[in-house]
């Protein structure tokens, strides 16, 4: 893994925000006095992120991951703290900055809505200055993989919201970016399109060795992709650590069910709990800390022709609700 290329130290945001009250005399009101509230949308964010990482940036609806992608992408200042993304602080020096990163707003486009894709491609081309030989091997790069060439030639209004979500992720990498900024890249998407677009992400940061986050509310996404977890709860970082970190802490217990060919006792084994027994089939919890999966079969199998096993695990998003849990969030 390469140096750090983003880096945040003590950032703050809070949001302004007008307070409306019910009712035609207190809008009235409401025309020469104004009341307030303040929303502390982040409060002393600090972390770092190493070149070629794919960090997953998650977190309940309203904790955050919006705003901290904008301070990232320079489209947001924050009050306090120091912000910086390569050599840049994002929100200074915008066009070049936006020259190195690529962006995907799963809610929003940054494609123009009745032109043709190819259209938009070659705006885009020209406002990021890419070399025309760059980016016909760029665009060609990305068709195949991405599946584009019945798609490029149609307005952005007639897409699907798969194809155009396909769309938004070439457009975002036209320009040969050095990290790409994904919040909720598969929102609303059906399965395949999910997949396709987790597929696609992964080759991108294999071949090219993008640096990649990713906000998202889709645990799947975060299996498939994300080495590093970073939690934000309440405007604060609550935890940072990898998957396997998490269901070390929380997910260790797992459920083995054996099915065996007539075993007329039960099997007591040191190191697993036996739920349920039959002749034919026992259900054992264990925890992996204390004996291994390989060390119970064994042991069943001095005692029972073994026909079939199966260990579930917590799933991850039995992990991240006992992580939301913990931090009361
Ligand atoms: N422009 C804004 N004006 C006022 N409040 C805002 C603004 N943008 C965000 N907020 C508030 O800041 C908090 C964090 O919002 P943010 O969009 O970053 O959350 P999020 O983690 O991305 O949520 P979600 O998962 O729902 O998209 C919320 O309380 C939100 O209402």
């Amino acid at each position: 893994m390469g140096n750090p290329i983003i880096t945040l130290e003590g950032i703050g945001k809070t949001f302004k925000v007008a307070k409306r009250a019910a009712g035609v005399r207190e809008a009235a009101k409401a025309l020469f006095y104004r009341k307030h509230t303040f929303v502390e949308a982040l409060k002393d964010i600090s972390f770092s992120i190493r070149e070629g990482e794919i960090a997953g940036y998650i977190g309940p609806n309203g904790a955050g991951k919006s705003t901290t992608i904008k301070v990232m992408c320079g489209v947001l200042v924050p009050d306090e703290g120091e912000c910086r993304v390569m050599s840049y602080t994002p929100w200074k020096s915008r066009t070049a900055y936006v020259g190195q990163i690529g962006v995907v707003f799963g809610q929003r486009s940054q494609l123009w809505w009745d032109v043709p894709v190819i259209d938009s491609f070659e705006l885009l081309r020209d406002i990021y200055k890419v070399p025309e030989t760059r980016y016909r091997k760029n665009l060609a790069m990305l068709t195949e993989t991405l599946a584009l060439s019945e798609l490029i030639h149609v307005p952005v209004r007639q897409l699907s919201l798969g194809q155009r979500m396909r769309c938004e992720i070439a457009a975002s990498l036209l320009h040969d970016p050095r990290i790409l900024f994904l919040d909720e890249p598969t929102i609303g998407l059906d399965a395949a399109s999910k997949i396709a677009v987790r597929q696609f992400i992964k080759t991108i940061h294999k071949e090219k060795g993008i640096t990649v986050i990713l906000t998202t509310h889709d645990m799947n996404d975060i299996e498939a992709l994300a080495e590093r977890i970073l939690m934000i709860g309440k405007g604060s970082l609550l935890y940072d650590g990898s998957l396997d970190e998490l269901r070390g802490r929380f997910g260790s217990s797992r459920t083995l069910t054996v099915d065996y060919r007539d075993c007329s006792l039960p099997v007591d084994i040191p190191g697993a709990v036996r739920h349920s027994w039959s002749p034919q089939q026992a259900v054992y919890s264990f925890d992996n800390g204390k004996i291994s999966l390989a060390d119970i079969l064994a042991r069943l199998s001095e005692q029972a022709e073994i026909l079939d096993v199966a260990v579930d695990s917590k799933s991850v998003d039995e992990l991240i609700l006992q992580l939301y849990k913990e931090h009361q969030i």
